[in-house]
C-alpha cells in the first residue's frame, strides 16, 4: 500500500527546473531510497513530502502530492500539522543548544503537552525508539551538544518521533557520520520501518542497497526508474540506472 505518492510533480526554482515531471509511490512501513549524482533532484523531491521547499523564495510546485490519499498542497492543509505527520531528520545533526531531554520534549510542548508524567514517557519511548535511552539515561538534563556526533543524529531522530509522525524524510542521514555511528543509524531505519514509513535520499550506494526496500533514480531532475532496491540493483531496466549503479559516471 501507498502511504505517499507523487505524481507529475514539477518544481522550479526561479527558472531552474529541478524536478521534471515526477511520478513515485512511497510504500507504507517501507524504506524508500532516493538516489543519484549531486544536483540530481533528490533533495528538492524529498522536501517536496512534507512542504519545506514552501520555505525557499521564488519557488514554483505544480502537480500533486498525497499523504493517505489527500493533496497536501491543498489550501486547506495545516502545514505544520503536515510536518507533525511527516518528520524530517537532516544531513548535520542538529539538535537544539538545550537539554538531551528538552529537545525531546520541545516538539510535544509546542503541540500542548505539559504534564511532567506525559513528558517524561514521551522523552523515554523516544529515545528507546532510537536506540539511544540506554547511552543517555542516565544525564538527561545534560546538553544534547555534549553528545557525540552519531548520539546527536540519533537525539535528532527521537525528537523527530517524540511527535509521532507517520512518516520520516531523512536527507543523507549519515553522511557526516563516522562508519560505527553509521551502522547504528542504519540498523535504526531497518527497525523503525516496522511502525513507520521511511524515506531515505543517499549518495552512498551500499547504503540505499543495505537499507532499503524500493529505490528511485534520479538524473538531472528526472526520475529515471523506480523499482524494488534488489530489481534497480540486480537487474535495472534503464542503461541510465545501470551505468550509474556499475560507476560509469557518478
Ligand atoms: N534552495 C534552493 N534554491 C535554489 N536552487 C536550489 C535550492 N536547492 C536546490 N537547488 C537547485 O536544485 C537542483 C537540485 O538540487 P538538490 O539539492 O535537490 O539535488 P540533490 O540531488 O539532492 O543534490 P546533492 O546530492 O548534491 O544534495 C540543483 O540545481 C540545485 O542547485
Amino acid at each position: 500500500m501507498d502511504k505517499m505518492s507523487a505524481s507529475h510533480l514539477d518544481l522550479y526554482y526561479g527558472d531552474n527546473h529541478a524536478l521534471k515531471d515526477v511520478s513515485l509511490p512511497i510504500a507504507e512501513r517501507k524504506v524508500t531510497a532516493f538516489i543519484g549524482p549531486s544536483g540530481c533532484g533528490k533533495s528538492t523531491f524529498l522536501k517536496t513530502l512534507n512542504r519545506m521547499n514552501d520555505l525557499v523564495e521564488n519557488v514554483k510546485i505544480t502537480g500533486d502530492v498525497q499523504l493517505d490519499g489527500q493533496d497536501i498542497y491543498s489550501p486547506k492543509v495545516d502545514v505544520t500539522l503536515l510536518r507533525k505527520q511527516v518528520g524530517m531528520v537532516f544531513q548535520r545533526p542538529n539538535p537544539f543548544p538545550m537539554s538531551i531531554y528538552d529537545n525531546i520534549a520541545y516538539g510535544p510542548r509546542l503541540h500542548g503537552i505539559k504534564q511532567k508524567s506525559k513528558l517524561d514517557e514521551i522523552v523515554e519511548t523516544s529515545l528507546r525508539g532510537a536506540a539511544l535511552f540506554d547511552e543517555v539515561k542516565d544525564r538527561l538534563k545534560k546538553p544534547a551538544l555534549s553528545l557525540s556526533g552519531g548520539q546527536q543524529q540519533r537525539l535528532c531522530i527521537a525528537r523527530a518521533l517524540a511527535v509521532e509522525p507517520e512518516v520520516l524524510l531523512m536527507d543523507e542521514p549519515t553522511s557526516a557520520l563516522d562508519p560505527i555511528s553509521t551502522q547504528k543509524v542504519e540498523d535504526l531505519i531497518l527497525e523503525l520501518k516496522q511502525k513507520y514509513t521511511v524515506a531515505i535520499v543517499t549518495h552512498n550506494m551500499q547504503q540505499a542497497a543495505r537499507v532499503s526496500d524500493y529505490t528511485a533514480f534520479f538524473l538531472v531532475g528526472e526520475m529515471v526508474e523506480y523499482d524494488t532496491t534488489s530489481k534497480i540493483f540486480g537487474s535495472p531496466s534503464q542503461k541510465k540506472t545501470e551505468d550509474y549503479i556499475v560507476g560509469r559516471f557518478g
